[in-house]
């Protein structure tokens, strides 16, 4: 691999990171998201709002920055776990100071932070399969200096015998790679707009995703309304169809009525609207 001069990474651990960045406001703006901030409004949260998701995103463009800096073409090892364990865990610290303690971009920083990396590792140009791949072998090393700490996630996927965000990284990202991404790009072939293609790929995810934080809110009532009503916008024709329209409005009021709300779902989207651009950089969707 090609050595590239110090200027070089610089610039592009700054462009990764601030891809990144804009993926969560892209992620966060887009409408309208069943039972999630957006620019209507608050969706199932009573603490959260757009302006606050926008900046949660800002504070962590340095984590991204250093995560990829100091991964840039660097094998999977237990030293670089170690190093991103502690960024990672740093980039929560900052995204609560930001917001005053609540969690906004937990999900999202192991996802991005993970692909960031990967992609640094690879010398930021890489396909989104090899990115994946080479993320979850990061997530797959032990990170001993993990605190053991209590977390909503984890009490979801023993209660539920259910895989979580760590097990889809570690098992390279199967929702995004064999639901969103395929979904995003196929919708945009179908002629549908960039809005339309980004809701249809979040609803790919949706169709499967064991979302812990829908489990943790609304139990397994919440996560098989959140599967079906997401496969009813699909077979619906997606999000750009009249029909498709109506069922998503319909899972929209579902959410709330159940106070869920997608987060995962969310998290993992704004991680293949990154997945999109490392593919292609030079476009502006
Ligand atoms: C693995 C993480 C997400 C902790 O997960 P945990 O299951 O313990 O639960 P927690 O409730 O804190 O967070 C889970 C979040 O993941 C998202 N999520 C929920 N379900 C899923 C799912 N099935 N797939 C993907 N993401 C999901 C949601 O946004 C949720 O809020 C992470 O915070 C972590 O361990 N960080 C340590 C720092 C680190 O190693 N970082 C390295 C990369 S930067
Ligand atoms: N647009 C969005 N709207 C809402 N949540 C989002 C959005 N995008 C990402 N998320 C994810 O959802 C998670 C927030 O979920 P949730 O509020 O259930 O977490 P919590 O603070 O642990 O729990 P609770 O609010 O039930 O106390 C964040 O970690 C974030 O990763």
């Amino acid at each position: 691999m090609k050595l590239l001069p110090r200027l070089q990474v610089e610039g592009s651990a700054e462009w990764l990171a601030r891809a990144a960045t804009q993926c969560l406001i892209d992620e966060a703006r887009l409408s309208p998201k069943p039972g999630l901030v957006d620019s209507r409004g608050n969706g199932a949260h009573h603490d959260l709002t757009l302006a606050l998701m926008e900046r949660s995103a800002h504070s962590l463009t340095p984590t991204f920055q250093a995560l990829a800096q100091q991964s840039w073409q660097r094998p999977a090892d237990i030293a670089l776990r170690q190093t991103i364990g502690r960024l990672g865990r740093e980039g929560e610290q900052q995204m609560m100071a930001a917001t005053n303690g609540v969690n906004t971009h937990r999900g999202a920083i192991w996802a991005l932070g993970l692909l960031v990396s990967a992609v640094a590792m690879l010398g930021g140009d890489a396909h989104a399969q090899q990115v994946a791949d080479t993320a979850a072998g990061l997530a797959r090393l032990p990170d001993d200096a993990a605190p053991k700490v209590f977390s909503k996630g984890l009490r979801a996927t023993h209660r539920y015998q259910v895989p979580g965000a760590r097990e889809e990284a570690q098992q390279a990202f199967p929702h995004i790679m064999h639901y969103a991404l395929p979904q995003l790009r196929q919708s945009r072939l179908n002629g549908s707009s960039e809005t339309h293609a980004r809701l249809d790929a979040l609803m790919a995810i949706m169709t499967s995703l064991t979302d812990t934080c829908v489990l943790s809110r609304a139990g397994m009532d919440g996560l098989e309304a959140m599967q079906h009503g997401a496969r009813a916008v699909l077979s619906a024709g997606g999000s750009a169809h009249p029909a498709g329209q109506q069922a998503l409005a319909m899972l929209d009021r579902q959410m709330l009525a159940l106070n869920a709300s997608p987060g995962g779902a969310a998290d993992l989207l704004a991680a293949t609207l990154f997945l999109d651009r490392i593919e292609s950089p030079y476009l502006t969707h």
